[in-house]
Order: structure tokens, then sequence, then C-alpha cells
């Protein structure tokens, strides 16, 4: 028999319905609950509060047709300085190539959940590819209204393989055509830190893994209630995050006591600067919080591409960092391990990067 929204007050039943057989929170969505159960209600001081939010203040958007002119790279440097999070615009990546990739991600989404159940970590055909819901069902007190499918980018033929018919092309094109950005932008910043040459080394450092996550984010009955996406920092070099028109994403500004909303702006990616950036800069370019807020009335998706680290690199200040006389604050991990602190629990602000932090007490 069907659940109803009746039969689903029982948590083991909505975990059931939620997880195990795939519908995630679109099916609940889609059944037309009233109100929020109670396993997605997050406590007070883990929502946005309105009264937190700066409604005048907006972080920079970035003109890239010019993007090597000492101005426009200085306006790259200086928002990752301050804000850890910019908007670029006439970027190289078509807008048909995102149109694409938005209308893929929508395609996936509307799948039955037993299609989509085939790529749950359970069953799917590779590690590099995961269907899920929330961010890591077992260590959170309370769950985000959030449905998403990962891919890791090992190789052409893998992807072909194994990622979903239904959004495989598209991410690939997306992903590919986002490369001459990717460079661009850490062309620019490693400049600021005195790195004057990205050999392959230093590739295989900034950007020698790639994954795209596609996010859903359905209409909410409480949205006040809960989250999106909670509070956390990525965990990526950099982050190339497109989002569609409806809008739900918050930073961190005045020293993380507000928020900040990133608007749609039609055509741009936002790009923010994760913890491995800000450790290989020894806290210069800052990896900020962020959150995503619920939708009671339209239904959201966003697609990030996360820039990494190759999973066996080590991470620690740049040589070219230190050189200027600064004591490092990170001590060197190992990137995979980094990133497995990161999955294991729930989402808990800035706290990941302690796990690199020196210990000076
Ligand atoms: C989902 O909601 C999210 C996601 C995010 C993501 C923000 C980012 O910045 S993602 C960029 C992360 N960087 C990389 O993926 C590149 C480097 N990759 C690696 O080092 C490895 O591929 C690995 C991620 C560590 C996985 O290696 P593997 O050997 O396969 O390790 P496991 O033991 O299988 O996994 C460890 C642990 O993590 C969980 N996990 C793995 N992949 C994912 C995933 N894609 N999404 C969610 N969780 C994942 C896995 O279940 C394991 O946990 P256990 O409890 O099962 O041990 C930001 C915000 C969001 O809301
Ligand atoms: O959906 C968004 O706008 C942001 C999602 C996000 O922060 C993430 O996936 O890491
Ligand atoms: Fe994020």
């Amino acid at each position: 028999m069907a659940p109803t929204s009746a039969t689903l007050t029982d948590s083991l039943a909505l975990t059931d319905f939620v997880i195990n057989q795939g519908h995630g929170v679109k099916g609940l969505s889609e059944m037309g609950l009233k109100t929020l159960p109670k396993e997605y209600i997050h406590p007070l001081e883990e929502r946005v509060d309105k009264a937190d939010i700066l409604p005048q203040a907006s972080i920079p958007v970035i003109d890239m047709s010019k993007w090597d002119d000492t101005e426009v790279a200085k306006s790259i440097c200086d928002a990752a300085e301050k804000w850890g999070f910019f908007q670029v615009v006439n970027h190289c990546v078509s807008l048909e190539v995102l149109g694409r990739v938005k209308a893929a991600t929508h395609r996936f989404f509307g799948l039955s959940a037993e299609e989509k159940k085939k790529y749950s970590k359970e069953l799917s055909p590779s590690n590099n590819v995961r269907f899920g819901t929330s961010f890591n069902t077992q260590a959170e007190k309370a769950l985000e209204w959030k449905d998403y499918l990962s891919l890791f980018y090992a190789s052409d033929d893998e992807s072909s393989a194994l990622w979903p018919p239904a959004c495989k092309d598209e991410v690939l094109e997306y992903m590919k055509s986002s490369e001459v950005l990717i460079k661009q932008l850490l062309q620019v910043l490693m400049k600021g830190l005195n790195v004057t040459e990205i050999d392959q080394t230093k590739e295989k450092l900034l950007m020698g893994s790639l994954r795209t996550n596609l996010n859903y984010y359905p209409i909410c009955p409480n949205p006040e209630l809960t989250v999106g996406v909670g509070r956390h920092s990525d965990v990526s070099t950099l982050t190339i995050l497109l989002q569609d028109d409806i809008g739900g994403l918050y930073v961190r500004g005045d020293e993380g006591q507000s928020w900040i909303h990133v608007p749609p702006v039609n055509g741009s990616l936002v790009i923010n600067i994760g913890d491995a950036l800000q450790i290989l800069s020894n806290g210069k370019y800052k990896s900020v919080e962020h959150c995503v807020i619920a939708n009671g009335s339209r239904n959201r998706i966003s697609v990030p591409i996360f820039v990494n680290p190759r999973p066996k690199e080590i991470l620690c200040p740049l040589p070219e960092v230190i050189a200027t006389g600064k004591k490092p604050v990170y001590k060197p991990v190992l990137y995979s391990d980094y990133v497995k602190h990161f999955f294991r629990k729930a989402h808990d602000g800035k706290k990941t990067i302690d796990f690199a932090k020196i210990n000076n007490s």
C-alpha cells in the first residue's frame, strides 16, 4: 500500500520512504504534506533568522571579459580575501551549456524513485556516483530539505558508462566548459599569493579532482522551520556554482554574525573559496560559511562543481606564502582524510577546518 501523509508520522516509515525507497524529500513534497515532519525541524540557532539578514549588503559581481587586466585581477583577489564569495558574468561558459545542465538536473530528479535509487550508496555501480538526501542522515540530529546526485569525475569512459543517462552528457559538457574559467581564476588567485606559474604539480594540487553535485530543493510545507543545506564551508579549492532564478543561498558577512543573500543573476556563476584554498593560502583567502533556506512555493535547483586537490595530495600552506615570514596556521593533512572528516559528521559551520589547524595551546 502506498504511504500517505498520515502513515508517515511514524519516524521509521518516514526514513524508509525517503531514504531506503529513494523517494527523497521530493517524494515527501509531492505527497502534499500540510506540515513539516518533525525529523526536519531544526533548532532556531540553525535557521536563518530574518533579523540577521543584511538587506543592503551584497557580494561583488565581477566581469570576466578582461580577466587578466590588473584591476579585474585585484577585484578577484580582494573578493577572495574579504568575502570568500563573488559572482562572475561574461565568463566563457555559454548560456546554452548552463541551460542544458539545468534541464538535465530537472530530468534526473523527475525520474521515478526506483530509477534514482539505482544510484544510492547501497546500489550504485560506483563510489563515484551517489544519489542521496540531506547530507549525512546517520550523523544528523535534524534532516535537511534537499536531495542530491554527486558525480566524481574519474575519466570520460567511466562517466559515459556509469553516470545516469538522464544527465551525464550535460554534466560533462558543463564541467569541461568550466575548465577555462577555473584556470583563469586559479591563475589570478595564485598570482595574488606570489605563485607565478601553475606547473603540473601545482595543477594537481589545486584542481586535480572535480566533483559535480546536482541539488534539488523541493517545495517545503513550513520552510521557516528547516534548512535546505545547513551552515557549512566547502572543502574544495574553489566551487563554481550554477543556481536557478529562485534564490535562497546565504553567506556569512560581518565576521560571521549576519547573513547576506546571493541573488540570482542571469547567466552568472557564483564562485566561492573552499577550505583547501584557505589552507594553501594560510588563511589569506577565506572559505566562508554559507547555507540554503527552504522555499514554500517553488522547487529550486543548483549545480556546484567542486574543484579539489587530488585525494592523495598533502595539503598545507604553500611555500610561497610562508616565504614572506608568516607562521603556518595549518599543519599538513592528507586531502582524502580531510574530506572523509567532513563527510562523516553533520554540517557544523566552520568547524571542519579545525582538523588542519595547528594547535598552539
Ligand atoms: C551532499 O551534500 C553536500 C555536499 C557538499 C560537498 C562539498 C564539497 O566541497 S565536495 C568536494 C569533496 N572533495 C572530493 O570529493 C575530492 C576528493 N575525494 C576524495 O577524497 C574521495 O573521493 C572521498 C570523497 C573521501 C571518498 O573516498 P572513498 O574512499 O570513497 O571514501 P568513503 O569511505 O567511501 O567515504 C568517506 C565517507 O564520506 C561519505 N561520502 C563519500 N562521498 C560522498 C558524497 N559524494 N556525498 C556525501 N557523502 C559522501 C561516505 O558515505 C563515507 O561515510 P561513511 O559514514 O559511509 O563512512 C556540501 C554540502 C552538502 O550539503
Ligand atoms: O544550492 C546552493 O546554492 C548551494 C549549495 C551548497 O552550498 C553546496 O552544495 O555545497
Ligand atoms: Fe556549499
